[in-house]
């Protein structure tokens, strides 16, 4: 068994595909109730970790346990536990909202006024349920991956797990689904695990994000102890009247002019220093016109680690073959 408040746990885990090695010996933890992020460029493994933590893969070495189970020795347990929405729609279009939901709602042994009402309940979480008896056929993306999201919260999961869930999807319905993933976790208390290539996404809604490259995990923690390991973050002060004079204290790193009535400050954590750079710059005579500060980005923390962009790296990817079913 594992300790309570693990949801998951990975140790050395490996998958190869003959001559390709996906997943190259990774290991990490996803504690109860977090949502717990993988980022990274296309071909990093992601999907492929996904698949071996939902049992539709078998990994080729290693130890993954998921709400309590090992996922190789106890893949039934594994599954009636969790929930997940894959990166291609896995609906049915010939069928309206109601009978996807009412299908695998059955598949989970759920029947009833119980399951009839749970579909009510959910198709006006994800704001469709004037749209439930429509057929599938004629949603948009975005009502798709809404509709998707809803039916695997249907048989009350522990563990969500979303592969790239807002990929493909305008800015507009990206936000939307963002909420969902919010309030799943804040309402229903649920684990949540997802996949994405999108920076500001893990950075959103990751408690705790893990950055893969070539199958391998290059760092983990929060968006902003993956950010400290760049390095410094920069305040700028634009001042009025008197030419600026550099301020000095020990909380501050470099300081020197840039322009004409512009300070920059070098320091450790921006939020922390504001406070302490406002009083000493009154100390100092300095009247302060303009505040602005800058902090790295992930996709700096990217290049921090790899030599490479991020984004840079997203375009060099493509869809193999083999993924398309
Ligand atoms: N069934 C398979 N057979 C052979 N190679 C595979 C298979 N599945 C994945 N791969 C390879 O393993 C590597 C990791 O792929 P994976 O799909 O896990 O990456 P990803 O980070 O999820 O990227 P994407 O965003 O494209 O899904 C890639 O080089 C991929 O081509």
């Amino acid at each position: 068994m594992i300790d309570m408040g693990e949801a998951i746990v990975v140790e050395n885990l490996v998958k190869k595909f003959k001559d390709v090695t996906a997943v190259n010996g990774i290991s990490f933890t996803v504690k109860e109730g977090e949502i717990y992020g993988l980022l990274g460029p296309n071909g990093a493994g992601k999907t492929t970790t996904i698949h071996i933590l939902t049992t539709l893969l078998k990994p080729t070495s290693g130890k993954v346990q998921v709400a309590g189970f090992d996922a190789v020795r106890q893949a039934a347990e594994v599954r009636k536990r969790i929930g997940i929405v894959f990166q291609d729609p896995s609906l049915d279009n010939q069928l309206t909202a109601w009978d996807n939901m009412y299908i695998h709602g059955m598949l989970y042994g759920l029947s009833g006024s119980e399951l009839k009402k749970k579909i009510d309940d959910l198709l006006e979480f994800v704001e469709l349920k004037q749209y439930a008896n429509k057929l599938v056929r004629y949603f948009s993306g975005g009502m798709r991956r809404r509709l998707e999201i809803a039916r695997s919260l249907l048989h009350e999961p522990d563990i969500l797990f979303l592969d790239e869930p807002t990929i493909g999807l305008d800015p507009q319905t990206r936000v939307k689904i963002w909420d969902y993933i919010m309030a799943i976790k804040k309402e229903k208390g649920m684990t949540i695990v997802l996949t994405t290539h999108y920076m500001d996404e893990a950075e959103q809604l990751c408690d705790r994000i893990a950055i893969m490259d070539h199958g391998k995990i290059i760092a983990e923690g929060t968006a902003d102890q993956l950010k400290s390991l760049v390095g410094n973050e920069v305040i700028y002060l634009k001042l009025d009247g008197v030419p600026p004079k550099c301020l000095q204290a020990d909380f501050i790193e470099n300081c020197r002019v840039v322009a004409d009535s512009t300070l920059e400050l070098s320091v450790r954590n921006a939020s922390a220093a504001l406070p302490k750079v406002f009083e000493l710059a009154e100390a100092n005579g300095l009247k302060i016109r303009e505040v602005t500060y800058r902090r790295p980005t992930l996709n700096e923390v990217f290049i921090h680690l790899t030599g490479r962009e991020l984004r840079d790296s997203l375009e060099e990817g493509f869809r193999p073959p083999h993924r398309r079913w």
